[in-house]
């Protein structure tokens, strides 16, 4: 990148085939050599109003801001424009958005918030700092390469305590560092879990998202809720630790939000369990060590933790979203586990899958909600950046129309999400099963049918460039087809509806009259 400065009429020179300058906010870009290589062809940069020229409209009208520091382009730089100073800059790793809406309210200046105290803005910033530098550069490539997340980084992730962390509070963090030790194991609660589980979506990488041990979030509570200390003590540390990975095995082509259907049987033989039977759409089951397993056994269903083996196989599922989040089929072909691998009662395994439900579906839903909160934040920024008809788009009243829905959507499931959260705070696990099981079903249901209605915004908004999947519209082309994966996953929109419904229905007293 060079430093020397120019004047507007030294650029002006490099107006023609082999010799073109251009400005940037007033950085000066010599596309000589690079004008036949340009991926959006060569003619586009040698009009009258380009070579020469001060190009920032024309430019951030069809690039990302991120194309002009890729290594290859950055050089492309040869000095600046006197006197002048960029006005676009990346933000720094740690920083918030500036733009509104973009960050939920507690974290814009001069907003306040009964739920978030100074221990969670410590933690956001570390965390927001870490996925910026650690995370995203990894979940960008594996998301397009299909690679699942490295060894490294889940070492990291253990390192750092987040594996732990996203099972949220609780006796495994005793005596843990988290995060470097920003906050302590004590101050830990549901809202620093939520900070993390936020965080990590904004990257807009939905399968990338599963593939970091979204497997082990699901599969790993069972075993602390209901396995025997002997148990915790083999697997817990290595799992938390990132040196082994786990996954939850419940959904099966013969049972999703019906967990009543599955047909995976477990029999006893002296002190062993025997399983067969088949398991579908298992996230990061082509590479985890252990499985929580739904069974079906003599009097009811059965919970029991499997380690991968011999007998027990997986192949991956293709999907919509990306390989990198390890979407697996599992083949159990009698596979032999012992007695003591039980999580809670033999013949008690519905309510183990239940419970365990309520806290998979608040993470959905949390990482949900930050992604559709990006897809705002996108839409404010094209909005405005974008001209049609010699206006930026944002001047057409049905823009601000679908902005001010897209807004409403984020910032009222963002409330409610809140109040849920602070209410786990405040409930036991078996409290949160019994009074929470409904509301946040409903949650679910209204921040996926929303995220939906958002995406189909977003998409109109964007238009064409919200159907390819790279330049200025990949994460909205990335949301719009990932975002029906969270109306399913953890349990169908429709039936987490209904779920809310009956809940509530349950409670309304007997002699309630108008
Ligand atoms: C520093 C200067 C420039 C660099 C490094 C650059 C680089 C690129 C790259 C990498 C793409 C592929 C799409 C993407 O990754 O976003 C692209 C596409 C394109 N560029 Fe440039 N470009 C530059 C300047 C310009 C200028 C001044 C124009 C002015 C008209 C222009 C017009 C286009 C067009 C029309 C496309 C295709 C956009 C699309 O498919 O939607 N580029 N450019």
């Amino acid at each position: 990148m060079g430093s020397t400065e120019y004047t507007v009429t030294d650029v002006a020179q490099h107006n023609k085939e082999g010799d073109v300058w251009i400005i940037v906010d007033s950085r000066v870009y010599d596309l000589s050599k690079f004008a036949q290589l340009h991926p959006g062809g060569v003619a586009v940069l040698l009009v009258d109003s380009i070579a020469g020229r001060d190009a920032t409209k024309a430019f951030f009208g069809l690039h990302r801001q991120e194309v002009l520091y890729r290594p290859q382009y950055a050089r492309l730089q040869i000095g600046t424009i006197k006197g002048q100073k960029p006005q676009i800059e990346p933000l720094a790793a740690d920083a918030l958005s500036q733009v509104p809406y973009a960050e939920p309210s507690w974290l814009m200046p001069g907003f306040s918030s009964p739920y978030y105290k100074e221990s969670h803005r410590r933690f956001q910033r570390a965390m927001r700092k870490l996925v910026n530098g650690a995370i995203l550069p990894e979940a960008s490539a594996c998301e397009e390469n299909g690679k699942r997340i490295s060894q490294q980084l889940v070492e990291k992730l253990g390192e750092t305590n987040i594996i732990g962390m996203r099972l949220g509070p609780g006796k495994h963090l005793r005596g843990k560092t988290l995060l470097g030790g920003v906050i302590t194991p004590e101050e830990f609660d549901h809202f620093h879990e939520l900070i993390i589980h936020m965080e990590l979506a904004r990257c807009g990488t939905r399968g990338y998202m599963d593939g970091l041990l979204a497997g082990g979030v699901i599969g790993l509570p069972p075993v602390l809720n209901f396995g025997s200390p002997e148990l915790q003590t083999k697997i817990v540390p290595d799992i938390l630790s990132g040196k082994k990975t786990i996954c939850l095995a419940i959904s099966e082509a013969f049972a999703g939000s019906d967990v009543g259907g599955m047909q995976t049987y477990a029999y006893k033989d002296e002190n062993e369990w025997v399983i067969s039977g088949t398991k579908k759409w298992i996230t990061n089951g082509t590479f985890a060590d252990y499985f929580t397993v739904g069974c079906k056994t003599e009097g009811g269903y059965t919970v029991i933790l499997v380690p991968r083996s011999d007998q027990l196989s997986t192949k991956p599922i293709k999907t919509a979203y990306s390989a990198t989040a390890g979407t697996a089929f599992v083949t159990f072909d009698k596979v032999r586990v012992p007695l003591s691998n039980t999580l809670g009662k033999e013949g008690k395994g519905m309510s183990v899958i239940l419970s365990n439900f309520n806290h998979e579906r608040w993470m959905i839903l949390s990482m949900s909600l930050s992604s559709q909160r990006l897809i705002v934040e996108e839409c404010l920024k094209w909005s405005q950046q974008r001209e049609v008809f010699g206006k930026p788009l944002n001047a057409q009243a049905i823009v601000r129309a679908r902005l001010a829905q897209m807004i409403a959507r984020v910032e009222s499931a963002q409330s409610w999400l809140e109040n849920v959260t602070h209410q786990m705070n405040n409930m036991s696990y078996a409290e949160q099963s019994d009074r929470l099981a409904g509301t946040i079903a409903l949650l679910k249901q209204y921040v996926t049918s929303t995220g939906r209605a958002t995406a189909e915004d977003a998409a109109q908004i964007f238009g064409g460039r919200s159907v390819t999947q790279s330049g200025m519209g990949k994460l909205v082309e990335h949301y719009h087809r990932t975002s029906p994966y969270d109306a399913i996953l953890g349990g169908a929109e429709d039936v987490m509806g209904d779920l809310g419904v009956r809940q509530a229905l349950k409670k309304v007293p007997p002699n309630a009259r108008l």
